[in-house]
């Protein structure tokens, strides 16, 4: 950066430099033809050509830096943002103002910070150039300057005033901007264009682009609109008072009060101040809005207060893991997600939890393992309170929606815990637990197959194979407490009942919490828990739920009759008592 600056000192100082040798030509040239002056003559221009040089040399050189800066100044802003990003509470991902907040220190690391050299070679080339100019003036022509500060002022103010009201407008803008950034991914994205083309999609998805891009232009065209005249009044304000200086040389020259070569420099002079003037009033304008922005990246990056992302070396084992009434809400949620919930969980466990949509499994599973805090209730290893960061240290989740990475299949098992990534014995172990090991078989490059067809080289897998691949990366993770939150949804029939078979030896010593909607798959399980509304309504075994006649019988029976082919039980409710 001090290179830059550096450079734009050198050619702001050849203006002033040429300036005064264009002076000195005149002067060569006006005073006579005698040989004396036209060497005098000759030797300005050569400077003023020799300077002029070494200022389009400057000027290649500043932008070569410039050009290496921007890469690197992006890659620290960015890895600024998405370091505070990870660190973010993941309940903070559910308010729409904080992806606002991202979007908006995002444009500021990807788009402002990279033109900070830009930014500071104009503003100091600008403001150095006037420097150097007012300097040339005062040599020639003093009066000029206060000409030229009043000439300056009005499109001064208006730019300040402008570029204010521009960030608010962006600001505000920003959810369309998301709008029409989540519109463009689902017309362009590989995953979504089956879904968009099956349904004839993509004429209405495109004018709702449309529309998010109609409302910037009309917010930005009746923003133009109310700062154009303003802008034009300025400018004639400017442009009057510098027709008055020009004026006041010109009378200067001819009553003799400066001489001809002097007013004609001067009058040079001038007219480069003025442009400059002009040129200082968009330099404000774009770096005033690029000092808001990083300054909402520095409120963004600073807000996280969080301790950097724990290392999340992963806990070998627990005696017992408790849940003691826990709550919780989803911001601006009118009732609690969970709501009151105790269960205990030990190692060599299965545990079932079982409820219909919206019932508050999976935020169960969250508070559980770490991910949302509790909003009251206590959760307790080996009967002391845990925290977030341990709790996350001691399971593994395998999420009803996860994660398909685009990287190497070897990537997207051992990501299961990224301390281990190159340890392929631990690799080749989940995978084969996971039931993995054959899919991997069959690929190209083996565990080196870059899945995600969109990279080259790459390929993809059913979604049952990735079901498998999401499991051997909770296996990868060799925690002692795990979260299967429907884990056989997308797997065949075989594929499923071998999971249920082997369940306990594969996890065995582990705790796990199972999430099913089919009842076969839980009945074996340890404890049951029927979740309603997030309460838990019903907890025993299969049999003892069976016996007490209620929802999850009512529930398991329904399954079973629609297997078997039986007609339909009525529930308890429409017995008669
Ligand atoms: N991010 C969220 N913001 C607000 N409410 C949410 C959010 N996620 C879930 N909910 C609500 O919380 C409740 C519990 O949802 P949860 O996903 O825990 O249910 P679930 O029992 O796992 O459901 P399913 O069987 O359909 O997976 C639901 O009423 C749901 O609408």
């Amino acid at each position: 950066m001090s290179i830059v600056l550096l450079l734009q000192i050198g050619q702001a100082m050849g203006v002033g430099g040429m300036l005064l040798a264009v002076r000195g030509v005149a002067g060569g040239l006006l005073a006579g033809h005698g040989s004396d002056d036209v060497s005098r003559a000759a030797v300005s221009a050569l400077v003023v050509m020799a300077l002029a040089l070494v200022n389009s040399t400057l000027n290649i050189v500043g932008l070569t830096h410039q050009s290496i800066l921007r890469v690197g100044i992006e890659r620290d802003a960015v890895e600024a943002v998405t370091s505070a990003t990870a660190r973010t509470d993941l309940l903070e991902f559910e308010e729409p103002g904080f992806h606002d907040r991202v979007r908006l220190a995002l444009a500021a690391a990807q788009v402002h910070a990279p033109n900070l050299p830009f930014t500071v070679m104009t503003v100091t080339r600008t403001a150095l150039t006037l420097v150097t100019v007012v300097i040339a003036l005062i040599a020639m022509a003093w009066w000029l300057l206060p000409l030229l500060l009043v000439a300056a002022l009005p499109s001064i103010r208006v730019a300040l005033l402008q570029q204010r009201a521009h960030f608010d407008l962006q600001r505000r803008l920003t959810e369309n901007q998301r709008t029409a950034g989540y519109l463009t991914q689902l017309l362009t994205g590989r995953d979504e264009a089956k879904e968009l083309r099956a349904f004839g999609l993509g004429r209405t998805f495109f004018d709702r682009l449309t529309a998010c891009y109609d409302r910037t232009l009309e917010a930005e065209v009746a923003f133009r609109r109310r700062f154009l005249w303003k802008e034009i009044r300025a400018r004639l304000a400017g442009h009057a008072v510098a027709a008055a200086a020009v004026g006041g040389l010109l009378l200067a020259a001819v009553t003799g009060v400066v001489d001809a070569p002097t007013a004609l420099t001067a009058l040079g002079g001038l007219l480069v101040g003025v442009q400059q003037g002009i040129m200082i009033t968009s330099v404000l304008r774009a770096s005033g809005d690029s000092l808001r922005y990083l300054r909402e990246l520095r409120r963004f990056t600073a807000e996280v207060t969080g301790p950097p992302a724990p290392p999340m070396a992963t806990r070998r084992s627990f005696g017992i893991l408790t849940a003691r009434n826990l709550s919780f809400a989803y911001p601006g949620a009118a009732r609690p997600a969970v709501d009151g919930v105790s269960l205990d969980l030990r190692p060599g466990e299965v545990v079932a939890l079982v409820g219909e949509n919206g019932s508050g499994k999976t935020t169960l599973t969250k508070l559980l393992t770490g991910l949302y805090s509790p909003g009251s209730g206590t959760l307790l290893v080996d009967g002391v309170p845990a925290m977030a960061a341990e709790l996350r240290a001691l399971s593994t989740v395998l999420f009803q929606d996860y994660l398909r990475y685009k990287l190497s299949v070897a990537e997207n098992i051992a990501l299961g815990d990224p301390a281990f990534l190159g340890d392929r014995g631990r690799l080749l172990e989940a995978a084969r637990r996971a039931g993995a090991a054959r899919i991997v078989a069959d690929l190209p490059d083996g565990y080196d197959t870059r899945l995600g067809a969109e990279f080259t080289g790459g390929t993809d897998l059913s979604l049952g194979q990735w079901q498998r691949i999401a499991l051997a990366r909770a296996f990868f993770r060799q925690a002692p407490f795990v979260v299967l939150d429907e884990p056989t949804a997308a797997m065949d029939a075989r594929a499923e009942a071998d999971l249920f078979a082997r369940m306990r030896e594969l996890f065995a010593e582990r705790a796990v919490l199972l999430i099913s909607h089919r009842f076969s798959s839980v009945r074996s399980a340890d404890r049951i828990h029927v979740l309603r509304r997030g309460r838990v309504v019903e907890a025993g075994t299969h049999d003892e739920l069976m016996a007490a006649d209620g929802i999850y019988a009512e529930s398991f029976r329904l399954q079973a009759a629609a297997y078997l082919d039986e007609p339909v039980p009525r529930p308890p409710s429409a017995r008669p008592a």
